[in-house]
């Protein structure tokens, strides 16, 4: 039986600040620090033993996996960063508070916005200073692949390549794999494992540097799913 570890990344400075994120290489907060430092004592105390690492290309998601790492002792293991992990991106809505947009705009449409699984957010123009296409970090990609903005489903669509061509494959080999992403990267991936509806999936959080462990088997199915200290 293979473990897989989910962690979304511990609180952000945006986070904190209740703005949206998105591609965004914003840093964790302090709290954030010690939230993924609890979640590596969490996996500790768990002894949970890990192979292969997997995390997007953002800070706050590869320092929570650092910090968890270093805290139960296994900063060894392989890594790759991926922008396939990346949070969904936020378009034009980035760095703007979710309060204020839903003064201006309506709880209703800022709540579809961010829960909806098949609404766009408005688009970032590629002229935008702020847009990826700038970033040299997605240089390699091709900018067609380089999104203004995406929904739950777009996000899914290009996580769940990733999930195929590498995931997937060291559970089948029996690793046990961690992932640090992001609240909608996780998202997207958890609707695909445990094959959520497009409906249901509106109603699913998760917490900030909560780690959450399945066990699975070598169908791929899901035998036991846990989230450390709760
Ligand atoms: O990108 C962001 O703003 C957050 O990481 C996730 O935001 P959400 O909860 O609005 O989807």
């Amino acid at each position: 039986m293979a473990k897989l570890c989910l962690i979304r990344h511990g609180q952000s400075e945006w986070n904190l600040a209740n703005k949206f994120t998105g591609w965004v290489d914003v840093d964790l907060s302090e709290e954030g620090v010690k939230q993924a430092q609890n979640a590596g004592k969490l996996i500790s105390e768990a002894g949970l033993e890990f192979d292969q690492a997997y995390t997007s290309v953002l800070k706050r998601a590869i320092k929570t996996l650092h910090y968890a790492l270093e805290e139960s002792d296994q900063m060894w293991i392989p890594e790759m960063k991926t922008w396939r992990l990346n949070e969904r991106h936020y378009g034009d809505l980035q760095g703007k508070n979710k309060a204020k947009a839903a003064e201006k705009y309506g709880d209703e449409q800022v709540h579809i916005w961010r829960r909806s699984y098949d609404v766009l957010p408005p688009l970032l123009s590629a002229d935008d200073e702020g847009s990826a296409t700038k970033d040299r970090r997605y240089a390699d990609l091709d900018p067609r692949t380089i999104p203004a903005g995406e929904n739950l489903k777009t996000t899914l669509e290009r996580v769940i390549p990733f999930w195929q061509d590498h995931i997937a494959p060291q559970l089948l080999d029996n690793k046990n794999v961690i992932i640090a992403a992001h609240g909608n990267s996780l998202r997207a991936l958890t609707k695909y494992i445990e094959n959520i509806s497009d409906e249901d999936i509106m109603d699913v959080e998760i917490a900030t540097g909560e780690p959450i462990v399945y066990d699975i088997d070598s169908n791929l199915n899901i035998v036991s799913k846990q989230k450390l200290g709760e």
